[in-house]
């Protein structure tokens, strides 16, 4: 595709996310790290647990280990000591119980742990109120984690509870994959801080902070100025990126230096323009080994261009499948009516309460892709399909909340 073709037909969402994520190729490099840094990272390899949990029979509460062939109707056992927490339990005595504590080993020949809210103590003697069940309250070697079980798969990312569960294995180092690395331009002269009208820039800062919340080591390349040869020179120099992000001069305006500069610094454009709202101009492209993504200028549809198509590609540089966009159903909390023609994203939030036991959204904003504001109290993006004209209250919308994914 050249840069002057302006005629080429516009994608539609999957198959823009079909190329996007061709463009990029699975991270094979790892490195070995110890458990404390790999939150956030992706496991290079599946871990599966050597051992059988708990590797010896322990108590599920404070009570009583007894032999229930000792018992009699109406006759108490004798109190013959305490298990201490962390010491080895002594076998346990003929006609007697011993007070044992929450995860204390059951000693040998004790078949039940009777809580201590189902028994009374006179002295030394215990007094049940009921007579337990085989086995109750005694967690079996081996009845909450199999030998040769899976720990963690490979290219899962790490999340609290993988480390929870990776240091109860005894695991303290292992094996994750190299972090995309992902660099990050703006572009727009009303950027730069010395232009008379300067206007912050949100769009760099934000991408910066999807792509570190997604996983990746990110790198600020900067502000492009509007300039084709500058852009072009910046681009043939750039190296070592997995995943170039920019925002903005990807549209029709003459400033819109994006495309050609792309093709001057020897990269390729694989298309344009995607049947969306807000985000139509968007490019994906590479540049030497990076694949390139031009997000639009206009914030909002930078961030959601980040969420449908970026993100998509940071997973397939992890080993990932992409995640299903909008997998979740709700009800919409408000009416509706808009023009049809593009499948249209916008910002959503929680209300309060059901409808049909479904939770209900609350849209936000007017759908100006040129603010962010909506997104001060937003927890995920809906979706209407391009042939929707109006949204009725208490209608079905698919959305996806805002989550970092394994995170
Ligand atoms: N004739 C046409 N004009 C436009 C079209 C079109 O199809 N034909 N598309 C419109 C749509 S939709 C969008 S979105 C914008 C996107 O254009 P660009 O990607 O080329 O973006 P810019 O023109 O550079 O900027 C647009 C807007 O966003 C502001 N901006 C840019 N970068 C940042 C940043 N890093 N932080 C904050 N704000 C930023 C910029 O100042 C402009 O206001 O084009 C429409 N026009
Ligand atoms: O599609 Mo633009 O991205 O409307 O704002």
């Amino acid at each position: 595709m050249t840069a002057q073709d302006h005629s080429s037909p516009m994608l539609d969402i999957a198959a823009a996310r079909a190329l996007a994520t061709s463009l990029v190729d699975p991270i094979t490099e790892t490195e070995d790290l110890p458990l404390a840094a790999a939150l956030g990272r992706f496991c290079a390899e599946t871990l599966h647990s050597t051992l059988a949990l708990p590797r010896r029979a322990r108590a599920a509460m404070d009570g009583f280990a007894l032999r229930l062939s000792d018992l009699r109707d109406g006759q108490g056992l004798p109190i013959a000591g305490t298990i201490a927490a962390g010491a080895e339990a002594p076998d346990l005595p003929a006609g007697a119980c011993l007070r044992i504590f929450t995860g204390a080993l059951v000693p040998a020949g004790a078949d039940a742990v009777l809580p201590v809210e189902d028994c009374t103590e006179e002295g030394a003697t215990l007094r049940l109120s009921r007579r337990p069940e085989p086995g109750e309250n005694i967690r079996a070697p081996g009845s909450e984690q199999p030998a040769g079980g899976v720990l963690l798969r490979a290219h899962a990312r790490i999340a609290p509870q993988h480390v929870g569960l990776l240091a109860a294995n005894g695991i303290t180092r292992l094996r994750v994959l190299r972090r995309p690395r992902v660099g990050v331009f703006s572009t727009g002269d009303e950027l730069d801080a010395q232009s008379p009208d300067s206007l912050p820039d949100s769009n760099r800062p934000m991408l910066l902070a999807l792509a570190a919340a997604a996983g990746a080591e990110v790198t600020d390349l900067g502000l492009l100025p509007d300039d084709l040869p500058a852009v072009t020179a910046r681009l043939a120099d750039l190296r070592g990126q997995d995943l170039i992000l920019t925002s903005g001069a990807v549209s029709m305006g003459g400033r819109d230096h994006l495309r050609p500069a792309l093709i001057a610094a020897g990269g390729r454009i694989d298309g344009w323009r995607v049947a969306i709202k807000p985000g139509k101009p968007i490019l994906f492209g590479e540049l030497g080994p990076a694949a390139i993504t031009g997000l639009p200028g206009n914030p909002f549809s930078a961030f959601t261009g980040f969420h449908l198509f970026a993100a998509a590609q940071l997973a397939t540089l992890t080993g990932q499948i992409p995640p299903l966009l909008f997998p979740l159903e709700a009800r919409a909390g408000f009416d509706w009516s808009r023009k049809p023609g593009r499948g249209e994203v916008f910002p959503v939030r929680l209300a309060h309460g059901e409808i049909d036991g479904m939770p209900v959204l609350q849209r936000l904003g007017a759908g100006v892709s040129a603010t962010l504001f909506p997104l001060a109290e937003a927890e995920g993006l809906a979706f209407v399909p391009a042939e929707t004209s109006r949204v009725g209250f208490g209608a079905r919308l698919r959305w996806m909340p805002f989550v970092h994914r394994g995170v």
